[in-house]
């Protein structure tokens, strides 16, 4: 029992408070007022004060009914961690009767009554029942947190027990779930009512959890709850389960009534029960074997699906129900479906992951326990159907690749799945220094390769040649081949006429418009005759241009050799029929400069046989006409010749067909870009055909005739001007008219790798030339040159003629060569390689000129190629070391001897031819052998000291440190002279 105010003892009892004052007044207790509070003694002063006879407190006459509630709070502590505070609060309500006999409501019926009219006794009896109040409340208490002790040690019993057994089948899907659901709630509130106990009218156990929000829809939770408290009365719990709101579980555990303590506020109650539920979280995730393993108790719970990621909410679901729950192994198994399904959803099962390695992996889920100690039958099944575990190779593997002509040291290591610098390794053991980007040949490479253990075989490429043929057989193949007009070369030396010929044939003055007279590149004209349609290509010359010429005896069907009559057969002439029998191509000998005086073809008829060219005329097969360029004699007579020949060899060709053809000439013009001269050999090229060059490819934006005018289409033997490509083929390659776009585009990257990977290789060996190879042409000047010209063919005989320059003394170094106009990135690099830039019949744009002019690099503008050899030649020159070279002065004829104390020897000497000088330089000569080399030291004439005698004078010589000069020596006298030299 304990302290009571005035007005509350007031209201237990029943009686107004002023009654009760005046009450206590009477009993002699001096309270203030009603807020005043009175002891125990006081009360039991005031029962004897009523007990003499005081009148009752009840106003209702016959009875008294006194009510008491106290609230107290009991802490249960775990495992010396701070424990849960619980509030428990105890209702009393007794009735007093006023007559005769005392009832008690809520007291057992078999007590025994009381007398009414014994005042003594009851007031007694009051004392006793009080007295026995308290008692029963204490050991209510004591009974409740006994109760409470009890179970917690129950629970730590089946928490450790559990812990071994449960884990490995709940725990992975719960570690799975948990970061792919969204937050969802499991709200149960848990109330449990027990039945009032008849003394212990209403002990309130109230115990509220936050929990975080589960991860899961929300799961009604039937948890089975024996009461864990046991009032003094048997007490049988109730479970209510509540949704409580989406983010918060709240878990209500109320035993004898809902009512919330009176001493702590709602708000405070919570934030109690909240400490309490963290402090057990911390308690449980210590007391779990790994901090990611969840709790082996949330197995067989369906509360568990929720699947709470972190301890806390763990914790505090297995304290909730832990702490109420017999948890039945049986649920443990029969959730285990469920779970299994639920983490399939959670996605584990959706990555390609062998159930061996997520086997392995199991171990953050919490299954590593069991892993280590018994297999999984699922996961053994499968293993069996696991497809994407990877195998340590057992044995070293070895690789069977195919080496090309030359491979770079990364792609080989790529090829053969090993670092680079594995291979590097091996070459050093070869003996060979490598980087990664350096290029190998194929025999290195196959060396490397076996050397590492693997097999190497050469590749068998793609022979371009065979895989044109095969293309063009393709674009030909099934058309009608219908006769087509010849393509005829005239070819002979420089000025012999060609020019002139076909300038005649075609009725213009083409050969008046060329710089210096000299045809400098490759024309293909298209011309009808009275005679029929030929096709004329124009090469040149010069020695230049043997690639050239090379080439056009490739594209062509009938061979002009023009020889002039007046000169022979001259070297360029020989070297066209060489060409001419090399492609086994038909000629036709012109014999040109008829007309002039000197002609003399029968000469030229011999020469032509000593070069085993069998002219018609000498019994031979090659026909032979007599021409003048100039005048047009014999002109019909060489067409009509040429028709004859050409339908002789029955040159037909398909002409609906996709085209095919020879890139003749290409250049890159402004305005226009790529302009490739085509000759089409088979079929008829059209606007919009997708074209492969060489290594370009692109569709025919536009084509134009020999006179600049745009045509749709050119049928076999027709050249023209093509627009379109991609960048300038190279003259020579071969055209192909194709459909796939991309095939093409492949078979031109093919190509360009090719040209990439030659180069490289080039450069590779040049660079692993011999070291003394390298310095001996490090000794040599250089002249860096860097090229420009209009058409592809001038670049090519600039580039060649300039090279062939170089001499031991002095090399040429093209730096680059291409068409088109000077651009400011080429005086860039001319600038950055000190080179020269020769400008072919090109010019350079503004900037370009700013640039050089800027970095002082020197251009310099031509248009006929024999300036510019001259001219790098006067460049050569210079850099040339000046020649020294003796000059003789004179020459002494010594007639006499002397000996002289001051000047040692004296050779009196007339001289014979020159002059002596006494600052230059002298040999002694005996019998026209030169016995000593050296200076004079003395030149006398009649004693006097003179720089200078000259011839049929006699004078005295001394020469310096040389005592042996005898009766009937010569001595000359020379001088040395620098000369430049010339390339
Ligand atoms: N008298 C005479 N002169 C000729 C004849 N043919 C050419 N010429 C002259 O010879 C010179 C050279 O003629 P081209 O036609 O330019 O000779 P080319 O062989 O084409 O010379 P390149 O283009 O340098 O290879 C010119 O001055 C012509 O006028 C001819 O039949 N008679």
């Amino acid at each position: 029992m304990s302290d009571i105010a005035v007005k509350k003892l007031a209201e237990i009892i029943n009686a107004p408070v002023e009654v009760l004052l005046k009450q206590l007044q009477d009993a002699g207790i001096h309270v203030n007022g009603p807020d005043a509070w009175i002891t125990d003694s006081q009360k039991l002063t005031l029962l004897a004060h009523i007990r003499q006879g005081a009148a009752p407190v009840s106003n209702s006459g016959n009875k008294i009914t006194i009510k008491r509630r106290s609230t107290s709070e009991v802490t249960l502590g775990a495992g010396g961690q701070r424990g849960k505070t619980v509030s428990v609060e105890v209702r009393h309500k007794k009735t007093f009767a006023a007559g005769s006999k005392l009832s008690d409501q809520s007291v057992d019926s078999s007590q025994p009554p009381v007398a009414a009219g014994a005042r003594v006794s009851r007031t007694e009896e009051l004392a006793r029942q009080l007295s026995a109040e308290r008692q029963a409340r204490e050991s209510a208490i004591l009974k409740t947190e006994q109760d409470r002790r009890q179970l917690e040690a129950k629970r730590m019993e089946q928490r450790q027990a559990q812990s071994v057994e449960v884990v490995p089948e709940v725990a992975p899907e719960i570690m799975i779930e948990i970061p792919e659901k969204p937050p969802v709630v499991v709200p149960p509130v848990v109330v449990v009512e027990p039945v009032v106990s008849p003394i212990v009218d209403e002990v309130v156990v109230k115990e509220t959890v936050v929990i975080p929000p589960p991860n899961k829809t929300p799961i009604a939770a039937k948890a089975v709850v024996n009461t864990p408290v046991t009032p003094i009365a048997q007490a049988t719990p109730t479970v209510k389960t509540t949704p409580s709101s989406p983010d918060v579980l709240t878990a209500a555990v109320t035993t004898g009534g809902v009512e919330p303590n009176d001493n702590l506020s709602a708000k405070e109650q919570r934030e109690v029960v909240v400490a309490a539920a963290r402090e057990e979280a911390a308690s449980a995730l210590k007391r779990r074997p790994s901090k990611l393993k969840p709790k082996p108790s949330l197995a067989p719970r369906e509360v568990a699906d929720s699947s709470e990621p972190e301890a806390e909410k763990v914790a505090v679901v297995s304290t909730v129900v832990e702490k109420y729950t017999d948890t039945a192994p049986a649920e443990k198994t029969d959730k285990k479906p469920v779970k299994s399904k639920v983490a399939g959803r959670g996605g584990r099962e959706e990555l390609h992951v062998p159930a061996g390695n997520s086997n392995r992996s199991g171990k953050k889920k919490g299954g590593g326990r069991r892993d280590a100690f018994r297999p999984d039958p699922r996961q053994q099944n499968s293993n069996a159907n696991a497809k994407h575990g990877f195998e340590k190779p057992t044995a070293p593997v070895v690789k069977e690749i195919e080496i090309p002509t030359t491979i770079v040291v990364s792609d080989l290591a790529q090829k053969l799945a090993i670092r680079a610098t594995d291979i590097i390794k091996a070459m050093m053991k070869m003996g060979m220094m490598m980087t990664i980007n350096q290029a190998i040949d194929q025999d290195t490479a196959i060396l490397v390769t076996e050397e590492l253990g693997h097999k190497a075989t050469p590749m068998q490429e793609m022979d371009d040649a065979a895989l044109l043929a095969a293309m063009i057989g393709q674009n030909v193949n099934g058309y009608e081949a219908k006769p087509r007009p010849p393509v005829v070369t005239i070819m002979g030396h420089v000025d012999h006429g060609k020019t002139s010929l076909l300038d005649y044939i075609r009725k213009t003055r083409v050969a008046a418009g060329e710089a210096g007279g000299i045809t400098q590149h490759i024309g293909a004209y298209h011309v009808d005759t009275d005679h029929g349609t030929v096709t004329f290509l124009d090469t040149p010359g010069h020695a230049a241009f043997t690639k050239m010429r090379a080439r056009g005896a490739q594209v062509t069907d009938i061979i002009i050799l023009i020889v002039a009559a007046d000169d022979g057969v001259m070297p360029q002439t020989k070297e066209a029929i060489k060409h001419a029998k090399a492609a086994g191509v038909p000629m036709v000998v012109a014999i040109n400069k008829i007309d002039k005086l000197g002609a003399d073809p029968d000469k030229v008829l011999g020469e032509l046989s000593q070069n085993e060219v069998n002219t018609e005329a000498w019994g031979g097969d090659v026909p032979v006409v007599q021409i003048s360029a100039k005048t047009g004699q014999g002109i019909d007579a060489l067409l009509e010749t040429l028709l004859l020949v050409a339908e002789v060899q029955e040159l037909t060709a398909p002409v609906d067909a996709p085209a095919t053809g020879n890139v003749i000439e290409a250049s890159i013009e402004k305005g226009r870009g790529a302009v490739a001269t085509v000759l089409v050999r088979n079929g008829t090229l059209r606007r919009g055909d997708l074209l492969l060059c060489g290594a370009e490819y692109g569709r025919v934006r536009a084509m134009f005739d020999e006179a600049g005018r745009p045509v749709k289409e050119a049928g076999p033997s027709i050249p023209v001007a093509v627009l379109g490509l991609s960048a300038a083929p190279e003259a020579g390659d071969e055209v192909i008219v194709m459909t796939d776009e991309r095939k093409a585009r492949e078979i031109a990257e093919l190509r360009r790798e090719k040209q990439r990977d030659t180069r490289f290789a080039a450069q590779h060996v040049s660079k692993s030339e011999d070291f003394f190879t390298q310095v001996k042409a490090s000794e040599r000047a250089q002249v860096n040159i860097l090229i420009k010209a209009d058409v592809q063919g001038s670049v090519e005989a600039l580039r060649t003629e300039l090279l062939n320059l170089s001499t031991d003394e002095v090399e040429v170094r093209v730096v680059t060569a291409g068409v088109g106009g000077i651009s400011a990135s080429d005086v860039d690099l001319a600038s950055a390689s000190r080179a020269t830039i020769i400008a072919f019949n090109v010019r350079t744009d503004a900037t370009a000129r700013k640039t050089a002019a800027d970095n002082g690099v020197n251009i310099r503008y031509y248009s006929i190629i024999y300036e510019v050899i001259d001219d790098i030649k006067s460049v050569m020159s210079g850099l040339l070391s000046p020649e020294v070279r003796e000059v003789f002065v004179g020459l002494a004829e010594v007639r006499e001897v002397f000996r002289s104390s001051e000047l040692g020897q004296v050779a009196g000497c007339l001289v014979v031819d020159g002059a002596m000088r006494r600052s230059l330089p002298i040999r002694v000569l005996r019998d026209n052998v030169v016995i000593f080399n050296g200076e004079l030291e003395s030149l006398r004439r009649h004693r006097d000291d003179v720089k200078e005698v000259h011839m049929g004078t006699e004078c005295g010589i001394a020469v310096k440190d040389y005592n042996d000069v005898r009766k009937g020596d010569n001595i000359e006298c020379y001088e040395r002279v620098e000369v430049a030299r010339k390339i």
